[in-house]
């Protein structure tokens, strides 16, 4: 029988060739032997890189694409990884150390992200500058939403922002003389008569003039333990008796000779935990998306801080967070620090600002340095030209944003540490406020809190995050804090 081998279809080898030499024969008699097997190797390589080519464009496509609302809308966003969400571990359970923070990529100044934040809504994020990773996105909230903040300001009452500038960040600030009762009172947010947890790591986290020691968030935490009957609770009683040692320090407004930051405004903290006007929790709901940092993170941070300038206020440029430094605490996780540490810093990862309302002259956020080359201190300040003042120099620094109702803008005050966690402070997000020329401006500050130490952050979410757990775990329904009176 007249036969033909097929190596590959199309390719024979005809049987009526004249023979071969032997060393010809040897190849085609192994040729003919593999023939099959080649090409179900062949075919398996073939479909295995099809199959990868598919995947990849796959890959390509849900991440250009916006950012899916997960369906359970639980505030978790389908970016974040297993590892991230490792910091939400149950009471017990041990301090993450692998813990991996999502960074939004710039891509390039002008480059324009599709992010889902609402149902049936697609909010576009524009790239500002690169440094800092800045970005803009228009309609972040409706214009009842800014109306709503802002009435929710008023009704809590504004106070003077005077923020000065630390000159020397280990130096010591006077003693206020206060008695026990006088500072139960202060904390007691809701006048109960009663002390939680949340009441006081609100009021320490707003660095709102009440500054608490490490070691006396400490004793008030394990005041809270004590009482088997009402566990989480204090009474002023129980305050007192420990408060017997003189370990309160409440340091008051430097009055040292410094730079004073922030003029003609006035400022309130609105408390944006479980419970909180609905409005409220919708902002933070989004800002955990369009950040993608692991919600606990979000609850753990300051409370929004809503500001109003009046005409001739402006904030002089600054840095949100501080300096990553082994000596210093981060003001929001004292509770679990090393008591030793000589100084407090902010630790603010990002900032996300979110204009209130449109400005008619004025008031523009500068980034003086924005994707400058370089970044020297000395640079900021020369010939006449101090960059640092936003009085008379708003005009030479690179990067302006106008207030626009309604937008936020966001910026990361830290680098990345190369394994996913904060780094050293990034010099080039200062900002400041130009002098507001026109009207009114409202704006409102979410800070995100995190310790550059992902121990000490750690150690202080495995202290408070089995309580605000707990705390959520209420019943209520979320209608039953519609009324714009409550949980300010
Ligand atoms: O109001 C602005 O435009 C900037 C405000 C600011 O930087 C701040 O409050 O820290
Ligand atoms: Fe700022």
């Amino acid at each position: 029988m007249m036969e033909s081998q097929e190596c590959f279809p199309g390719m024979y080898v005809p049987a009526n060739l004249p023979p071969l030499p032997r060393q010809d024969r040897v190849l085609l008699n192994k040729s003919s032997v593999c023939s099959r097997t080649y090409f179900v190797v062949v075919m398996v390589f073939f479909h295995v890189y099809i199959i990868n080519v598919i995947a990849l464009l796959f890959f390509v496509h849900y991440n250009n694409g916006p950012v899916e609302m997960s369906p359970s809308d639980d505030g978790v966003p389908p970016m974040i990884s297993n590892e991230s969400s490792d910091l939400r571990k149950s009471p017990g359970q041990k301090s993450p150390v692998t813990a991996h923070l999502p960074r939004i990529e710039g891509i390039r100044v002008g480059h324009v992200q599709k992010v889902s934040l609402v149902p049936n809504k697609v909010h576009e994020m524009r790239t500002l500058s690169l440094k800092p990773l800045l970005f803009e996105i228009p309609d972040f909230l409706s214009e009842e939403e800014c109306r709503v903040v802002v009435q929710l300001a008023q009704l809590k009452g504004l106070t003077e922002s005077q923020a000065t500038e630390a000159e020397d960040p280990g130096e010591t600030a006077d003693q206020l003389d206060l008695s026990p009762e006088e500072i139960f009172n202060l904390l007691d947010l809701d006048q109960d008569g009663q002390l939680q947890l949340h009441e006081i790591l609100t009021l320490s986290r707003a660095q709102d003039g009440i500054w608490l020691a490490p070691e006396h968030l400490q004793e008030i935490h394990a005041g809270l333990q004590a009482d088997p009957d009402h566990p989480g609770l204090l009474s002023l009683e129980q305050f007192k008796r420990l408060s017997r040692r003189e370990l309160w320090r409440f340091p008051t407004r430097p009055t040292a000779k410094r730079t004073q930051l922030v003029w003609n405004s006035r400022h309130t903290w609105l408390y944006q935990g479980e419970g909180a006007h609905h409005i409220l929790r919708g902002l933070r709901k989004r800002v955990t998306r369009l950040t993608q940092v692991p919600p606990v993170l979000l609850e753990l941070s300051e409370p929004l801080q809503v500001v109003r300038y009046e005409q001739g206020g402006h904030h002089r440029a600054h840095h949100d967070s501080g300096l990553v430094h082994p000596e210093a605490a981060c003001s929001h996780t004292r509770l679990a620090a090393n008591i030793s540490a000589h100084f407090e810093t902010p630790c603010r990862y990002i900032t996300v600002l979110f204009y209130l309302n449109s400005v008619e002259g004025g008031g523009e956020t500068t980034f003086p340095v924005a994707d400058n080359r370089t970044y020297e201190e000395e640079a900021l300040i020369q010939n006449d030209v101090d960059l640092l003042d936003t009085r008379k120099s708003c005009d030479k620094g690179n990067l302006r944003v106008k207030p626009t109702q309604g937008t936020a803008i966001f910026w990361y005050n830290h680098l990345s540490d190369g394994e996913g966690w904060v780094g050293e402070l990034d010099e080039y997000s200062l900002h400041g406020d130009c002098v507001l020329t026109r009207g009114t401006k409202w704006v409102a500050n979410n800070w995100i809190n995190i310790d550059p130490d992902q121990q000490r952050q750690a150690r202080y979410q495995n202290l408070v995050a089995p309580q605000q757990e707990g705390e959520g775990d209420s019943g209520e329904s979320p209608d039953q804090h519609n009324d714009l009176h409550q949980d300010l």
